[in-house]
């Protein structure tokens, strides 16, 4: 066999009065810090022995996602991915993605007016054709195979984590079973997931060094890295660059088409939310043209129902991530966090020993829903994030916890803020979101449940676009024209 599904006995250690939780099975340890203060200390202002990855064979090693950088154990490694990441994704480098964000918008708009009830696979096409677009410069349509490529080797690590224990993660001696071995079914199964992981590195990326060759590639984030090379062209170069631009896509669609379902999710339940923000966009915006990253500071509305998406329904990753290969019975969403750290020395935080090795969870939930910080936490309010005059608060934290920790936390949040306003603000303007209505006129309902996954996102639910206005459908069809 080669994993067990069980579901374990945790013995869990709370210390009382304090804002750290201590759980251990199976001889790990797992240390969750449940409040901001905490996860300042230890995150941020000890980083330097909190920013490690645990490292698990059946995920890392044989199913490929070594070659996901996020995963790298802290050192020089990782180092240098972050360094070259960091130069595409920082504050000042991002606007240069502005225009790519507005068309992979204004594209993705006619698609919903077409959608019908169906409008999921359009927000998974705007998410994994902008960063395409962002990373190669690929202008790609709706059913493009390097999407789906992509999104299958992406879910693999949903289905290695959702598998159980894999017994080789117990036993590392295992990975040297050969896969035709009786009972090696996970060195099969492991073998076609690493399949999908080299193919989604490296087929685009060879697609683009092909186009670079002929001189028919355009100007993008793997083109400025290559050229960053001086014409070095060595198997180790192309190991890090095709790291690099692999790991933006899978660490950039998902998230992203995740954050962008969660909001429509927010805006069917919450219809008064929506119409608190479409005031704003008809008054500042008006009804000719549709909306722009220029007029971010324009729009406070918007920026605090993004805001209130994230921290309401917080779509990070689930205690899942902590431990890929146990089924924790505390898994939910009230228990989801950043990725877990690995804590890399022996430490102490207010009296508590954390012994090294330890895998280290910040509460991102805990933290967003605290009643000190976020009054009434769990109403879905994007009021809280504006003062009486209408702007944007500057004492109410902004939820930066989806993002992570440390030194450790993502390097794509600027982007993907922009991407999110840039989408929230067109969709707003042109469209109301309701409830869909069946084949007999009857209205489906919606439930605010959640995937108890690795990523949280809602269920599969239905939802219904409507043009607000009569000229809105023209609007929208000028822009995706104006784009082609
Ligand atoms: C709403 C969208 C997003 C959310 C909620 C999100 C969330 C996260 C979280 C929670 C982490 C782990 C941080 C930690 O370990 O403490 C992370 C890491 C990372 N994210 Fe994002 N992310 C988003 C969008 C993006 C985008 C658009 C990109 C790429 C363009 C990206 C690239 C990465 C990378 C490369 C890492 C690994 C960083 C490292 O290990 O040093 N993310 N993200």
């Amino acid at each position: 066999m080669s994993y067990l599904s069980v579901e374990l006995v945790f013995t869990t250690f709370t210390h009382s009065g304090s804002d750290i939780i201590h759980l251990q099975a199976l001889g790990m340890r797992i240390v969750v810090a449940n409040s901001a203060k905490a996860v300042k200390e230890l995150f941020e202002k000890r980083s330097h022995i909190y920013s490690d990855k645990q490292q698990f064979v059946m995920l890392l090693e044989l199913s490929g996602w070594r070659r996901n950088w996020s995963l790298l154990p802290y050192g020089d490694y990782w180092r240098e991915h972050r360094r070259l990441f960091h130069q595409y994704f920082r504050p000042l480098a991002v606007p240069q993605y502005r225009p790519k964000q507005a068309k992979a918008v204004q594209r993705f708009l006619p698609l919903l007016l077409d959608a019908g009830n169906d409008f999921a696979q359009h927000v998974r096409y705007l998410a994994g054709s902008l960063i395409l677009d962002v990373v190669y410069a690929f202008d790609v349509q709706p059913g493009d195979p390097r999407i789906e490529l992509a999104e299958k080797a992406v879910h693999t690590a949903t289905e290695i984590m959702n598998g159980g224990i894999f017994l080789v993660d117990l036993f590392p001696i295992l990975k040297h079973v050969p896969a035709w071995f009786p009972g090696a079914r996970f060195k099969r199964q492991a073998a076609k997931w690493k399949a999908l992981m080299d193919a989604m590195h490296e087929m685009p990326y060879g697609q683009f060094k092909a186009a670079m060759k002929q001189g028919s590639a355009q100007p993008c984030l793997t083109a400025s890295l290559l050229s960053g090379a001086d014409g070095a062209d060595t198997p180790e170069l192309d190991e890090i660059f095709s790291n690099i631009t692999g790991t933006a896509y899978a660490g950039g669609s998902d998230t992203t088409s995740i954050a962008l379902m969660t909001f429509i999710f927010a805006m069917v339940l919450y219809p008064e939310a929506q119409a608190f923000v479409q005031e704003e966009l008809d008054r500042v915006v008006g009804r000719d043209r549709l909306p722009e990253i220029d007029d971010e500071s324009s729009l406070p509305r918007v920026t605090a129902v993004m805001y209130e998406t994230l921290r309401c329904m917080a779509l990070a990753f689930t205690a899942m991530f902590a431990f890929p290969l146990l089924r924790i019975p505390m898994i939910d969403r009230t228990s989801s966090s950043a990725t877990p750290h690995r804590v890399m020395a022996d430490d102490e935080y207010n009296g508590y020993h954390i012994p090294e090795g330890s895998i280290i969870m910040g509460n991102s939930w805990a933290i967003l829903h605290d009643e000190d910080t976020y009054p009434d936490p769990y109403s879905f309010n994007p009021k809280r994030f504006l003062s009486e005059d209408g702007k944007l608060r500057e004492d109410v934290p902004k939820p930066m916890e989806a993002f992570g920790y440390g030194r450790r936390i993502c390097p794509g949040r600027h982007f993907a803020l922009e991407t999110l306003f840039t989408a929230v603000s067109n969709i707003l303007a042109v469209f109301t979101i309701e409830k869909a209505v069946d084949e007999d006129g009857k209205v489906v309902e919606v439930r605010e449940e959640f995937v108890p996954h690795v990523f949280s996102p809602p269920k599969p639910f239905k939802a219904r676009f409507k043009a607000r206005y009569p000229e809105a459908e023209s609007l929208i069809r000028s822009a995706a024209l104006a784009d082609a």
